[in-house]
């Protein structure tokens, strides 16, 4: 197993829990013949996001994974921040749905915080791919748009029915998975990681 790219054929291990992120994967990376396997399909646990910063958190949620499997793992950390409130809910996104993962609740209090005239808001991904004797390669990526009230959408998953990015008139949730998937945060940082490890 090479330290470089993942070549066709090799197994990858998508070190998420989140559903909505882990459908979108699939479809990025339904060309490239690697084998895909979901850290739930695994039954890995759920690390603690101890880091302060989203590339921490990537790296420690694929480290986790490369090191319980003994292959590489792909970890995503991500999250919505907005302007008005200095970057919140930034690396605590997840965190602010609760464990029962209220985003109504949570785009609500993004709502209550901001101001009609300052609704600047952008989306961050790191990526990290991690190998078993500890390598790491991150990679970032960054949507900006505006806040949207009252949600719009049924499509996506997470913050996506208040997020329209910038020259656009609908929010994610009201987009195709592929329409996102072509200028989300989640597809810039991809497309890094597709060039230095697929390709
Ligand atoms: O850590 P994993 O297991 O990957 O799953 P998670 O949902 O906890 O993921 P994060 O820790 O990275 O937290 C990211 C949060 O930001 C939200 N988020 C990230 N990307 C998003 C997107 O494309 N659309 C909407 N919300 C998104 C997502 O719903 C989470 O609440
Ligand atoms: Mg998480």
């Amino acid at each position: 197993m090479t330290h470089g790219k993942l070549e066709a054929g090799s197994k990858l291990v998508l070190a998420s829990h989140n559903a909505g992120k882990l459908a979108e994967f699939s479809t990025l990376l339904a060309d490239f013949g690697v084998t895909v396997l979901s850290a739930g399909d695994l039954n890995l646990p759920e690390p603690e996001e101890t880091a302060t910063t989203f590339a921490g958190n990537a790296a420690l949620k694929a480290l986790a994974a490369a090191k319980a499997t003994g292959l590489p793992a792909l970890a995503d950390d991500s999250g919505l921040c907005v302007s008005a409130l200095g970057g919140a809910p930034g690396i605590y996104s997840a965190r602010w749905a609760g464990p029962n993962k209220d985003f109504p609740a949570a785009m609500a209090r993004i709502e209550e915080g901001i101001g009609s005239d300052e609704r600047d808001a952008w989306f961050i991904c790191v990526l990290c791919l991690a190998w078993p004797d500890g390598t790491t390669r991150s990679f970032e990526g960054r949507v900006d748009g505006s806040i949207t009230w009252p949600p719009r959408g049924e499509k996506g998953h997470g913050y996506d029915p208040i997020f329209t990015p910038t020259g656009e008139s609908r929010t994610f949730a009201e987009m195709e998975e592929a329409e996102k998937n072509a200028i989300s945060h989640r597809a810039h940082a991809f497309k890094a990681f597709k060039q230095a490890c697929l390709d």
